[in-house]
């Protein structure tokens, strides 16, 4: 018997586009293929309103506080949003892209998204890479009806975070799912599965410390993988936030060839009165500065780019705690970002998660 081999499958769509359509037929585009990298958010400005709107879509999300809404919202609207978007305000006005006018974050998930527009090609006008972020501006379900609008039919979801959280990861997915519901013809969705123990990733983060170690003119004596908190309650509850966040600092360990006190684990950004993961990094960070400790590196793997939370918190707060503690070099290793390493791993993700699409 004679087999045909199988045409690609993204030759077909475009044969399907070829079909000319009976008189009347709405215009229909298929046959792409969609990347949308998902970061997590930003203000649009650091005065009182931007900030308050982008708090209030963040902090009214049952994945983030889980608290039933009958005691959450009265602290919500009654205290946190008078007085948080204020403070949270002047943070992000020391660290802002002055020149862009916008966040960190936003500037650095932009240039991912055109780094990997250049890497992956455009596979003859069939693949389209964008960016959204999960609170504020430009959103995901824009995003998604504009990628499957220019006829992309297939779109893989990339949320940049390398640990899975329901906080984070879950919620990306969540709104990716809801928009589907109002679409007549839903494109075919793939998300990214965590990368916390990818040797790709776990390989580009201890470069990084080996480069930024050899920049230095005095050696750590410690350095602090240092990964956002969550409260104790979720973990309890079964989010694998922690044991990805442990197995990454494991393992970059084993690359390095250092010990537990040489690469050691914290946690930071804690919110509200409940107890988060622990160690936290700003106590550790005076502490050890109180016992004697005169240099040390503060570094932040969970984030695949550098942010209020990596730039504010650690790089500037965390600095000035271990200094006013006794402490005398003090230095933060940048997140991968849209570097060499960092679009490397992106790029081979993003290669074998399309596997089969393209
Ligand atoms: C209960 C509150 C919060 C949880 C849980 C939480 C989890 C979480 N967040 C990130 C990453 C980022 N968070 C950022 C800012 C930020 N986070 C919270 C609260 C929780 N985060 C707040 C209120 C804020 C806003 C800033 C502030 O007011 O302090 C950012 C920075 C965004 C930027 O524009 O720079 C990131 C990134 C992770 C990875 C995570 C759980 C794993
Ligand atoms: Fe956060
Ligand atoms: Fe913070």
């Amino acid at each position: 018997m004679n087999v045909q081999p199988t045409a690609p499958i993204l030759d077909q769509a475009a044969e399907f586009q070829k079909v000319r359509l009976p008189e009347g037929h709405p215009d229909v585009k298929a046959g792409k293929v969609g990347v949308l990298l998902v970061n997590l958010g930003t203000p649009d400005a650091t005065d009182y309103w931007p900030m308050r709107r982008y708090l209030r879509e963040f902090l009214s999300d049952k994945r983030v506080i889980e608290w039933p809404k009958a005691i959450w919202y009265p602290i919500l609207y009654g205290i946190v949003l008078m007085t948080r978007p204020g403070k949270s305000g002047k943070a992000y006005e020391e660290i802002w892209n002055n020149e862009k006018n916008e966040s960190p974050l936003r500037t650095i998930t932009r240039s991912q998204s055109d780094k990997l527009t250049e890497m992956l090609g455009d596979a003859n006008g069939r693949l389209k890479v964008d960016w959204a972020m999960r609170y504020g501006q430009p959103s995901i379900p824009d995003k998604l009806k504009a990628l499957k609008d220019a006829g992309c039919d297939r779109i893989l979801v990339f949320p940049l975070y390398p640990q899975y959280s329901a906080t984070t990861t879950a919620t990306v997915n969540d709104v990716v799912c809801k928009t589907l519901l109002d679409m007549r013809w839903q494109p075919a969705i793939r998300t990214v599965p965590p990368y916390h123990d990818d040797p790709i990733y776990v390989n580009a983060l201890a470069k990084s410390v080996e480069r930024h170690l050899e920049s230095l003119d005095f050696e750590p004596e410690t350095i602090l993988t240092s990964y956002h908190g969550i409260p104790q309650s979720y973990f309890k509850r079964g989010d694998p936030y922690h044991c990805h966040c442990m197995k990454t600092t494991r393992l970059m360990r084993e690359v390095l060839g250092m010990d537990e006190t040489k690469l050691r684990t914290t946690f930071q950004s804690r919110f509200g009165p409940e107890e988060w993961l622990q160690p936290y990094t700003d106590k550790t960070v005076e502490q050890l500065a109180k016992d004697g400790m005169k240099n040390i590196a503060v570094m932040n793997p969970g984030f695949v780019s550098d942010c209020l939370e990596t730039l504010e918190e650690i790089a500037g707060e965390a600095g000035e705690i271990f200094e006013e503690a006794g402490g005398e070099n003090f230095t933060h290793i940048p997140c991968l970002n849209d570097s060499d390493l960092g679009m490397d791993v992106l790029n081979t993700i993003v290669r074998r998660e399309l596997g089969g699409w393209i």
